[in-house]
């Protein structure tokens, strides 16, 4: 197995420092760079099913002199709400946390969605820096500095731009993920694939199945071919004036899907069937081909991502849409492909083609 690591660039934006996201294996000789000098104190931010790792952690910066202390949150979606993200500011509060001080979240995307969060919210905002363990928080969650939490009415909605100090991705940390997570987060990876990188597509079609294990052989190829998009996009758009819409390509139905099961869907198995509406939206509206909108369906199901959802549901999901972040006003906006490669803004759509493209989606 090559030592190699990858380095890729997030730019800096107005306000924001640049970073960069490593991809290898032992990584963790980078941290005490990424903490920097001034801090005195670390808070490691780790789900229950990463105790030991979270432990490790924690004695290993101990060892090196920090006042390092573990919070556990609970698993995936469990963490994203405003309780755990209070009961993070106590336990940083009760340990005398500065400004100088620094946050490590350790974890799948919704522990760094969520340790993000609070560093942003923690006196204003102090620095952080993301550890992600499962293929989703690699390739997307851990890398472009938003973070967030849930509320009853919807994904995400409360959070803030506040990008990490660094992003350490050791591919070692993929051995022990439950193969539903690891293709969950093969949603985002061929997302990147339709909306930037068609060569992603191609190496997952190669050999789908072996898509499905980190011990495939182009595992690290899709995880920074992926990071490479969204590093792209993210430094020329951080806040999302505009270019970034695209990264929210099967978002809008994915969402209202979670919410709909209460967040016990994984966010990627949900994005898949987003991603297979927005195909299909993009096709009856006469901006997609049939070949691509068809591959959509071929790739996600070949990897063994869901393409369906309940059909009578739909009254539902049409409400919960009207909250997505990208809606204006009472104006309902999509993310759909002109062509492969070519995401753009379909807005307000015809009812009646949205009913019929989720006709197509719903069983
Ligand atoms: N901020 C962003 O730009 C962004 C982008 C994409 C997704 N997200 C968010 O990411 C979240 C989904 O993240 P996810 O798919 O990584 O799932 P997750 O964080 O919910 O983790 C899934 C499960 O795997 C466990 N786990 C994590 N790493 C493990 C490992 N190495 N070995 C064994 N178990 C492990 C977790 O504890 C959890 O039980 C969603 O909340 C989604 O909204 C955010
Ligand atoms: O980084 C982005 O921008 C994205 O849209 C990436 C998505 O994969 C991610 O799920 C994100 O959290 C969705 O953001 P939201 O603003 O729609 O909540
Ligand atoms: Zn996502």
């Amino acid at each position: 197995m090559s030592d190699a690591v990858t380095r890729i660039q997030v730019g800096a934006t107005a306000g924001t420092d640049a970073y960069e996201v490593l991809v290898g294996r032992q990584l963790l000789g980078e941290l005490a760079g990424l903490i920097g000098e001034r801090a005195k104190r670390v808070a490691v931010i780790h789900p229950e099913a990463l105790a030991e790792t979270g432990e490790a952690l924690r004695a290993d910066l101990a060892g090196q002199g920090y006042e390092a202390v573990a919070i556990q949150v609970p698993n995936a979606e469990e963490a994203k709400t405003a309780e755990v993200a209070a009961y993070c500011w106590k336990a940083l509060g009760q340990c005398g946390f500065t400004r100088t001080d620094v946050i490590v979240g350790v974890g799948g995307g919704s522990t760094t969605d969520l340790a993000g969060f609070v560093a942003a919210t923690w006196l204003r905002g102090v620095r952080w820096v993301a550890i992600p363990t499962t293929v989703l928080a690699m390739v997307d969650a851990a890398v472009g500095g938003k973070t967030g939490i849930n509320t009853a009415e919807g994904k995400n909605l409360v959070g803030a731009f506040h990008p990490p100090a660094g992003v350490l991705c050791d591919l070692a940390a993929l051995d022990s993920l439950p193969v539903h997570d690891y293709v969950s987060g093969l949603a985002e990876v061929i997302k990147a694939g339709f909306i930037a990188d068609p060569a992603i597509l191609d190496l997952i079609e190669a050999d789908p199945e072996a898509a499905r294990t980190p011990a495939g052989p182009h595992t690290a190829e899709l995880i920074e071919r992926s990071i490479r998009v969204k590093a792209e996009v993210v430094s020329a758009d951080l806040k999302e004036s505009g270019l970034r819409e695209i990264l929210n390509y099967g978002h809008t139905l994915g969402h209202a899907i979670e919410k709909n099961e209460r967040y016990k869907w994984r966010h990627g198995a949900a994005v898949s069937v987003g991603m297979h509406f927005a195909a299909e939206l993009g096709r009856l509206a006469g901006r997609l081909d049939d070949a691509t909108a068809d591959r959509h369906r071929a790739i996600l199901e070949a990897v063994g991502l869901p393409l369906h959802y309940r059909y009578d549901q739909w009254p539902k999901l049409l409400e919960t849409m009207k909250v997505d972040k990208k809606s204006r006003g009472d104006l309902l906006r999509f993310i759909v492909l002109d062509g492969l490669a070519r995401p753009t803004v379909l807005e307000g759509p015809d009812p009646a083609v949205l009913l019929a493209a989720y006709g197509e989606v719903g069983q």
